[in-house]
């Protein structure tokens, strides 16, 4: 399995992820959702260099010049509803992709422990097809094995990126033990070292959803 970290090289990429860890900045939550987009962007822009392509044709109005095009079906997908803003980064890139969409959402128990629950899901046919999963947070990857257990009822892909802003360590272990090898790709914009007891990576960003969207009741 390839495991991409983003921040292994200096790009400007890293001035979006400090901007949505700093707690004053991240405030802004319309400056939160762009950058949660550009860092969605910048994703796409590196996970299509890793893409099969095929050779096309195009007539300029003075001749025709030798191109090359994405050869993959791809399906952007992602878990409601922090995805969002990080989903429509992908999305603005890879504009032939279709789209997916699952609900999941911790319901605790007490301080501590919770489950996660999958609700919804919205998905075209995965069969044969490149499965994109965008979601900025893998702190357990609890949401993230649910979400392609509910994915995998719509088809079997033919390859799977795990797209991903924060991830914790243990998330990224989780995941490489739970996703089928041969083909899957994990991208991550940085991976953070630990968990705290509420399953919050640290130092992490705080609640991306709520960051995004506002609190929740
Ligand atoms: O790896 P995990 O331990 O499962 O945690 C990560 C999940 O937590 C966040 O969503 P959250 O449950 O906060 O829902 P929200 O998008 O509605 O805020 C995030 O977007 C992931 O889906
Ligand atoms: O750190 C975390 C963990 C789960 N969900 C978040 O939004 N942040
Ligand atoms: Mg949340």
């Amino acid at each position: 399995m390839r495991i991409i970290n983003l921040s292994e090289n200096n790009s400007v990429l890293k001035h979006y992820i400090k901007e949505i860890r700093s707690v004053k900045i991240q405030k802004d939550s319309m400056r939160f959702r762009r950058n949660m987009e550009r860092i969605g962007e910048i994703m796409a822009y590196e996970m299509s260099k890793t893409m099969r392509y095929k050779p096309e044709d195009v007539k300029t109005p003075l001749g025709v010049a030798h191109t090359e095009v994405i050869d993959e079906k791809l399906v952007i997908s992602t878990i409601l509803r922090a995805g969002l803003p990080f989903h429509q980064g992908f999305l603005s890139y890879f504009d032939a992709a279709e789209n997916a969409f699952v609900s999941a959402y911790r319901k605790y128990k007490d301080a501590l422990k919770f489950d996660i629950f999958i609700e919804y899901i919205a998905s075209p046919n995965l069969d044969g097809k490149t499965l994109i999963i965008t979601d900025p947070m893998l702190a357990t990857g609890g949401s993230m094995e649910l979400a392609y257990g509910a994915l995998l009822t719509k088809g079997k892909p033919a390859h799977i990126h795990i797209a991903t802003v924060i991830a914790s360590q243990q998330a990224i272990d989780y995941v490489a033990s739970h996703f089928p090898e041969a083909k899957t790709t994990i991208w991550a914009a940085a991976i953070d070292p630990e968990l705290n007891e509420h399953s919050y990576i640290i130092p992490g960003i705080g609640d991306a959803g709520d960051l995004a969207f506002g609190e929740k009741l």
